[in-house]
């Protein structure tokens, strides 16, 4: 389920994952919630993804706290630009300790990493808020489509594992999925 204040680019980031497209220009808001599905190859095995898209606007909150509780895993999502959005991220995480389930996955985001120009949240201030809940952090770009995919596939692992795994066992860990994922990225792109 994807989550965060309106605009912060959580339907441009599910259609840019889905079709591989950016949908630029006029801003139209979620209204409610909306799923799409996608199947992923994970280690081999083939993992059926619904993903739904809530309206971050305050008016649809009733109807999308209903949802949290079948979440297996948040994306929580802030807009790098907005200060505002970072801001109301401890009052997303408030929310989603209340209506959803223990042992939910959450990952937070900083979304629109491509505009760098008018960036007003730090990395690290990202990175320390996500310590301080213990939740992995990347920065996207729905629009470059930059760690969008990444984000989608390490949710995935973790949920196969959880699945195939009891809770108690040694097993996947997102975080270091992601710190080496980014790190073959970014060596990759060194040579290039
Ligand atoms: N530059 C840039 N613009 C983005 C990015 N993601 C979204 N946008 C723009 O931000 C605006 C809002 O995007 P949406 O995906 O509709 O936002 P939302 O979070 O789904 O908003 P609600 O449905 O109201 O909750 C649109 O004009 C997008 O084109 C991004 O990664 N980079």
């Amino acid at each position: 389920m994807l989550l965060g204040d309106s605009g912060v680019g959580k339907t441009c980031f599910l259609l840019q994952f889905k079709e591989g497209a950016f949908l630029s220009g006029t801003f139209i808001a979620t209204v409610g919630i909306d799923f799409r599905n996608k199947v992923v190859a994970v280690d081999g095995v083939k993992v059926k993804l619904q993903i739904w898209d809530t309206a971050g606007q305050e008016r649809f909150r009733s109807v999308t706290h209903a949802y949290y509780r079948d979440a297996q895993a948040l994306l929580l999502l802030y807009d790098i630009t907005s200060k505002m959005s970072f801001d109301n991220i401890r009052a997303w995480l408030t929310e989603i300790h209340e209506y959803a389930q223990k042992d939910v996955v959450i990952m937070l985001l900083g979304n629109k990493a491509d505009v760098s120009s008018e960036r007003a949240v730090r990395t690290e201030d990202g990175a320390s808020l996500a310590r301080e809940y213990g939740v992995p952090f990347m920065e996207t770009s729905a629009k470059t489509g930059m760690n969008v995919e990444l984000a989608f596939l390490a949710i995935a692992k973790e949920l196969k594992q959880r699945a195939v795994q009891p809770l108690d066992e040694p097993h996947f860990q997102i975080h270091d999925y992601i710190t080496e994922s980014q790190k073959k990225k970014s060596s990759c792109c060194a040579f290039s």
